[in-house]
């Protein structure tokens, strides 16, 4: 039965609810996971020979050997496990981009479907069946489920199930029902359909479909009450699903945390348009556009990945693959860097786009005392993170009402990434986010603030302070 989703507008019916947790998968799990390549589909699912075959596109010895990017190592090296040589999380973070990439090919699939339907005035009701609305109103579609199953799954075959421990954002919940079959079968379909495509991204893919008891089992791999393992990955798979609903911007994100610290990020941006300009506008308009002057092969215009190592001093950008070519380590990739303006003046922050999830006023308050002259970026999703890293913006603040708990998996992608490229971010009162409490950022005081260097933050964090105790927050 339908729900109304009041944040998403009236012709988008249907909703669910999330829950994020977190488990380590047992040997149980692998064992499982093994047989259902093995055994549980026909013999032809699965063998020795197409696992080297597949493994070997993602293998580090097939990289470009362009000499300037960062994972581009001794292949050697790279093919001992991340702990035991080479450089830390190498084999992590390459299959962390490829699986984003398969990510955001699901999305921009998703994306299109409905978005576009509705637009023409097509809709063939396929976009009802999409979008869900959860308890707190905030909408779910396919794609979030799709892109959790399909990286949980790509995951534990890369590393190993009893390897991966994932903390994600959506849970079974709404797929298991009596009245969720409609939608888990389109679930398990985009699953199989990514899957299908993995090779092309240099992962590996089962010969056969998967069923739907093997989707929901990856999807809840990923939702576990239990506490967090040492080193688990974070997953949001579709933040900003409103602005994804609404056609506009959103973000894949995807980071892996060791002992509290985020030590890789990596963050799928599918509509970061090109020219920084475009930020500002409904990504409608930007879509329209390219659909009039469709992109060269090897242009950005279908949108990047971010990624960067902790303590690397470096982040990175690539572009999203086009359709029917195959990812090539490293795909075009560029260094990226924040902006060098330090003068408020010239200064552009972003804030999200609902006043509900940061008080416009409050910062509208900071812009005015801090001197900052443009109008605020208002863009959904950690795409804010990436404008800073990118240098298309300097400042990113959000303060959401008391007692709203920030989550992990919304932040920890961004956060390293504009670290590494750069720039600071710690909480409103100077602080650095606090990754190691479970999945909320515990402790996390008043806002949070990414800069893209000290002198900005410095300024707004002296504002803060003198605004804060007259502020409604
Ligand atoms: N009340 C409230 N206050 C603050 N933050 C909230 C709140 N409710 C939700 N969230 C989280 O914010 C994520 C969306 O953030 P955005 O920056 O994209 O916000 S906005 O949609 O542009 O307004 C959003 O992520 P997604 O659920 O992935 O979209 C939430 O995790
Ligand atoms: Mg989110």
């Amino acid at each position: 039965m339908p729900i109304s989703c009041p944040r998403i507008g009236g012709n988008l019916p249907q909703v669910v609810l999330r829950q994020g947790r977190c488990v380590q998968f047992s040997s149980n799990h692998v064992a499982g996971f093994i047989s259902f390549f093995s055994q549980s589909h026909s013999p032809s699912v699965y063998s020795p020979k197409n696992r080297s075959r597949v493994l070997k596109i993602a293998s580090p010895s097939n990289f470009s050997t362009s000499p300037s990017h960062p994972l581009m190592e001794d292949p050697e090296r790279l093919s001992l496990s991340s702990e035991a040589g080479g450089e830390r999380y190498s084999r992590e973070l390459d299959v962390a981009v490829r699986a984003v990439q398969i990510a955001c090919w699901i999305c921009q699939k998703v994306q299109d479907t409905l978005v576009f339907k509705t637009n023409d005035g097509n809709s063939s009701g396929s976009n009802d069946k999409q979008v869900h609305s959860k308890d707190d109103n905030s909408p779910v579609t396919i794609a979030d489920w799709s892109v959790q199953a399909t990286i949980s799954l790509l995951l534990s075959e890369s590393f190993g199930t009893s390897n991966v421990s994932i903390v994600a954002e959506e849970d079974v919940h709404a797929l298991s029902k009596a009245d969720g079959a409609g939608l888990l079968k389109a679930v398990v379909e985009t699953v199989n359909e990514a899957l299908s495509e993995a090779p092309r991204f240099g992962l590996m893919s089962p010969q056969g479909n998967l069923g739907p008891k093997e989707v929901l089992e990856a999807i809840g791999r990923c939702n576990s009450a239990g506490r967090l393992n040492r080193k688990f990955w974070a997953l949001d798979p579709v933040d900003g699903t409103l602005g994804f609903v609404r056609g506009d911007q959103y973000a894949v994100a995807l980071s892996l945390i060791e002992d509290g610290k985020v030590v890789l990020g990596v963050l799928g941006c599918p509509n970061y348009p090109m020219k920084k300009e475009w930020l500002n506008y409904h990504h409608r308009y930007h879509r329209i556009i390219t659909k009039l002057t469709p992109p060269a092969s090897e242009s950005w215009d279908r949108g990047c990945i971010l990624y960067a190592r902790e303590g690397s001093g470096e982040a990175w950008m690539q572009p999203l693959l086009h359709k029917n070519k195959s990812l090539e380590w490293p795909n075009a990739a560029v260094p990226i860097r924040v902006s060098s303006i330090d003068n408020p003046a010239l200064a552009t922050f972003c804030e999200p786009v609902e006043k509900a999830n940061s008080s416009h006023s409050f910062t509208a308050g900071l812009a005015h005392s801090v001197g900052l002259r443009k109008q605020p970026l208002r863009v959904y999703s950690m795409v804010k993170y990436a404008a800073i890293a990118r240098g298309d913006a300097e400042i990113f603040m959000k303060f959401a009402r008391a007692g709203y708990k920030e989550k992990i998996w919304d932040h920890a992608a961004g956060v390293v990434i504009v670290q590494e490229a750069g720039g600071v971010v710690t909480d409103a009162r100077g602080r650095p986010l606090d990754f190691s409490k479970g999945i909320y950022l515990e402790g996390l005081d008043r806002g949070i603030i990414a800069c893209s260097g000290a002198k900005l933050h410095e300024r707004i964090m002296k504002a803060v302070d003198a605004s804060w105790n007259s502020s409604c927050l």
